[in-house]
């Protein structure tokens, strides 16, 4: 799977994920959304959740983010050409917003969108840069498992729903 960045920059340099990846060439970065390649793009705004369905689509193959500040993360920013697509609930585990839902790093995104797509090798690989990467997969084990399981988008919120009404 190909992980590219539409890369906004208005971030802390210093703790950007995405960045960091791009430093060991495990994602490219794009400095427009022109330059940045169609996929599935990991958008908390969109309407459809991730699911396993979307290892077969047209946009199948590549996964994008865009990383930028959350104070800019309106729904306008996501202007992107791809198939946009929402995470489910997951709780995040980097330092900052440490054991919250949703608001996940770049990375995080990535990781967990690939091991709902069934690659979850790759998840460990671009993880294993960041001394917090395994703990997210440990915190989000039993959803990141039922959710790999389902057939489709409506699956997936199903079990999402069990997990917002604990
Ligand atoms: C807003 S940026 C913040 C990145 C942060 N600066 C970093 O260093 O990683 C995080 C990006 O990850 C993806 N993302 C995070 N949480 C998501 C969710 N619940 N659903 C879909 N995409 C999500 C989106 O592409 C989002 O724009």
């Amino acid at each position: 799977m190909d992980l590219h960045v539409r890369y906004e920059g208005d971030d802390d340099p210093d703790k950007c994920t995405a960045r960091k990846l791009a430093r060991f060439d495990l994602a490219d970065l794009h400095r427009s959304d022109r330059a940045t390649p169609y996929g599935v793009v990991l958008n908390p705004h969109a309407e459809r959740a991730l699911s396993p369905a979307d290892a077969d689509g047209d946009a199948a193959g590549t996964l994008v983010a865009l990383d930028c500040s959350w104070e800019s993360a309106g729904e306008a920013m996501f202007s992107l050409p791809g198939d946009h697509r929402a995470l489910p609930y997951l709780v995040a585990a980097n330092p900052v917003n440490f054991g919250r839902p949703m608001q996940l790093t770049t990375v995080e995104a990535f990781a967990a969108a690939l091991c709902i797509l069934g690659e979850r090798d790759h998840a460990e690989r671009v993880l294993a840069k960041f001394t917090w990467g395994e703990t997210f997969l440990e915190l989000n084990e039993e959803p990141l498992r039922r959710y790999g399981d389902c057939a489709d988008s409506s699956e997936v919120v199903a079990i999402q729903q069990e997990y917002l009404d604990r």
